[in-house]
């Protein structure tokens, strides 16, 4: 059996979607979690899981686990072994990733970890994979290798010529999108505009009403200062540009709020009052998140040509190699990434 080009106008609405999991960087918890989510029935139950990784670190990594698995190499386009207790692998590097120190950002490993992304677009676009599952990268180190972007998200953007795409993290009862990602909190004010507040909103309605199939989503636009602003005396964001891109989204017929005081949102979002919150920056949204629903949460890039979520959690050097990373998020990935690529087939073949 080969790694077929799926056929998008003949869908098979048997087969589970296959999607190419990336090991993020080497040196960090990505490996481990993917062995460990390779090793559990309920992956094979939902997808067919194909790892596009450095094959010797995941050899070694089901080694120090002390797990019954045996990782299997796939070559581009070629047969693709999908039984419980083997694990398909893909190695995209020209040689075999060398000697590396794990929980350290290093340049060699900060590389291998774009070529599994750029080996996972590839597949994805020529239609041989329905979708990308990623295992976090470690930010320094692909900046090292002088892959100069702030992560996953930007790349990915770029690498997909998405024409509007953002990130949304989903976790427990909160969805929220976010206006910028990993910026100084020095230049917020400077980057946050009408126009990118205006995509969020957007962006937040197309995932809620196309993803979650809400119909007439409610959207909690945050304010970035404390109180909204308090009408000037704390900033003058929320009158510049905050409220004027929710009054834009409301007169093309999106339920967004205008600017709200951002210490009662989420909880507001939490209890049901809103569908998605929009959040101004990356700790505002990922706060609440990471404290309701850590382990469980899901980063989904909204409006890429492609199928991308991604764990919750980074490469966490600290508790490298220690067999305690939790599989959760990894998990959670994955049946968000099934789930949008079998919508997509039912759509396709309805
Ligand atoms: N999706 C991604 O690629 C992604 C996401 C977040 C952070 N990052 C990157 O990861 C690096 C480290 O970031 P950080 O230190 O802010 O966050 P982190 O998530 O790596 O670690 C924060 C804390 O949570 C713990 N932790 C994280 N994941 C865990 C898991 N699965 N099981 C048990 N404990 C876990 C860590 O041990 C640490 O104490 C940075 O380079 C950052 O940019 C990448
Ligand atoms: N902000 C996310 C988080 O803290 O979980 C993560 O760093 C996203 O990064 P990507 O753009 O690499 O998905």
């Amino acid at each position: 059996m080969k790694l077929q080009p799926n056929k998008p106008n003949k869908p098979n609405k048997q087969e589970k979607p296959l999607l190419g999991i990336t090991m993020g960087d080497p040196a960090g918890i990505g490996p481990e979690v993917i062995t460990k989510a390779m090793a559990s029935r309920t992956l094979r139950t939902i997808c067919r899981p194909l790892v596009i990784g450095s094959m010797p670190v995941l050899e070694r990594t089901i080694k120090s686990l002390k797990l019954t698995l045996k990782a299997v190499p796939v070559k581009d386009h070629e047969a693709m072994p999908l039984s419980q207790g083997t694990v398909a692998v893909l190695d995209p590097l020209e040689a075999p990733l060398g000697r590396f120190s794990p929980g350290v950002a290093a340049a060699e490993t900060g590389a291998a970890s774009v070529s599994f992304i750029k080996k996972a677009v590839t597949l994805a676009q020529l239609g041989c994979i329905d979708g990308i599952v990623t295992a976090p990268i470690n930010k320094e180190a692909i900046n090292l290798a002088g892959c100069h972007y702030p992560g996953h998200t930007e790349l990915l953007a770029d690498l997909t010529q998405a024409k509007e795409s953002g990130m949304m993290i989903v976790g427990g009862p909160l969805r929220i999108m976010f206006v910028t990602t990993h910026v100084a909190i020095k230049d917020l004010p400077g980057l946050l505009t009408q126009d990118k507040i205006e995509k969020g909103i957007r962006l937040a309605q197309l995932a809620l009403t196309q993803l979650y199939g809400i119909r007439k989503p409610k959207i909690g636009v945050a304010a970035l200062n404390p109180h909204a602003g308090e009408h000037g005396l704390f900033g003058d964001e929320e009158a510049r540009v905050i409220l004027p891109a929710a009054r834009a989204a409301q007169a093309q017929g999106i339920l967004a709020s205008d600017p709200l005081p951002a210490d009662t949102l989420f909880g507001k979002a939490a209890k049901g009052q809103y569908d998605g919150v929009v959040a101004m920056y990356h700790d505002q949204g990922l706060i609440p998140l990471k404290l309701v629903a850590f382990g469980t949460c899901v980063n989904l890039t909204v409006g890429l040509p492609i199928i991308r979520t991604s764990v919750d959690h980074g490469t966490a050097f600290d508790i490298v190699g220690k067999g305690i990373a939790d599989p959760g998020s990894l998990l959670e990935a994955v049946k968000l990434a099934a789930k949008i690529a079998n919508g997509r087939k039912s759509a396709r073949s309805s």
